[in-house]
């Protein structure tokens, strides 16, 4: 018996004898056990341990996957991505949500992000500042096939990731009173840039697949309109996220 991932809390015996090589990675662990509950079938319960609850469970082609948590934030992603590996994962769909800075991206549709621009200390750790930031095209294509499959409204393009919500995203709305000058006006560059949208973990879990070899993926359902302000669209939350779900899983069935 191998000994138990330490932050998962379940090691690859858990498995079975056809252990899951994909795993869909939520944030939010009311995710990640949303997706197993309404999407898997014969789910079992892995572990929930500090919130990095993991569930088994299988497509409806009958194909095993792991629908896990990373946590919020690059940091905690790192360590839950090193132990899926250590357990013999090979491709990671990151299932996130986001905030757009594009005027066109509305709230209640999806990014599927082809790369990130990585301003996230945690990547550092991995990979220098300069190495690519880029999905798995395979995955990626995929992830949009799907979505125009399911007539979904999604924008490919590249994603932010930055590791805070409020000052790392130009949020002037939050507790901090002073903003950084090189932060400020930096949402207006990057709009500038092409960028579509802001979250907390792409940027370094494509660097780890570049890395350790796996192949990974991310698609965001968007919560807040940046071009028009700060706020969390909860009107859209559900929209977005069954959404971003629904391609994650078509994607999923399709490539397993
Ligand atoms: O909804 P999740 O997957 O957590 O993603 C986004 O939401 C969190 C911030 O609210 C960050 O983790 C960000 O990346
Ligand atoms: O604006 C947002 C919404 C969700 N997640 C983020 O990181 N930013």
């Amino acid at each position: 018996m191998g000994s138990t991932l330490y932050h998962i809390g379940f090691n690859r015996d858990d498995l079975g004898s056809n252990p899951p090589t994909l795993a869909l990675l939520s944030g939010d662990p009311q995710r990640a056990y949303q997706i197993a509950d309404q999407y898997l079938e014969n789910v079992q319960r892995l572990s929930e341990n500090r919130g990095l609850h993991s569930y088994w469970g299988v497509l409806p082609n009958g194909c095993p996957i792991l629908s896990a948590t990373s946590g919020m934030g690059a940091p905690s992603l790192s360590i839950v991505v090193n132990e899926l590996v250590q357990i013999g994962i090979k491709k990671i769909i990151r299932i996130g949500t986001c905030g757009s800075i594009q005027d066109h991206v509305k709230t209640g549709s999806i990014v599927i992000s082809q790369a990130a621009l990585c301003r996230q200390g945690a990547a550092n750790d991995i990979a220098p500042i300069e190495y690519p930031a880029s999905a798995d095209p395979f995955l990626t294509v995929a992830l949009v096939q799907a979505a125009k499959e399911l007539e979904l409204t999604h924008h490919l393009g590249i994603t932010a990731s930055v590791d805070t919500f409020y000052e790392g995203q130009e949020r002037t709305d939050s507790a901090n009173p002073t903003l950084l000058r090189s932060l400020q006006n930096i949402t207006e560059e990057y709009r500038a840039l092409n960028i579509l949208n802001y979250e907390m973990e792409a940027g370094t879990l494509f660097k780890m697949a570049g890395v350790y070899h796996f192949a990974a993926a991310c698609v965001c359902g968007v919560l807040a309109q940046r071009t028009r302000h700060e706020q969390i669209d909860l009107d859209h939350k559900d929209l977005a996220i069954d959404s971003a779900i629904r391609v994650a899983i078509l994607t999923a069935q399709n490539c397993e």
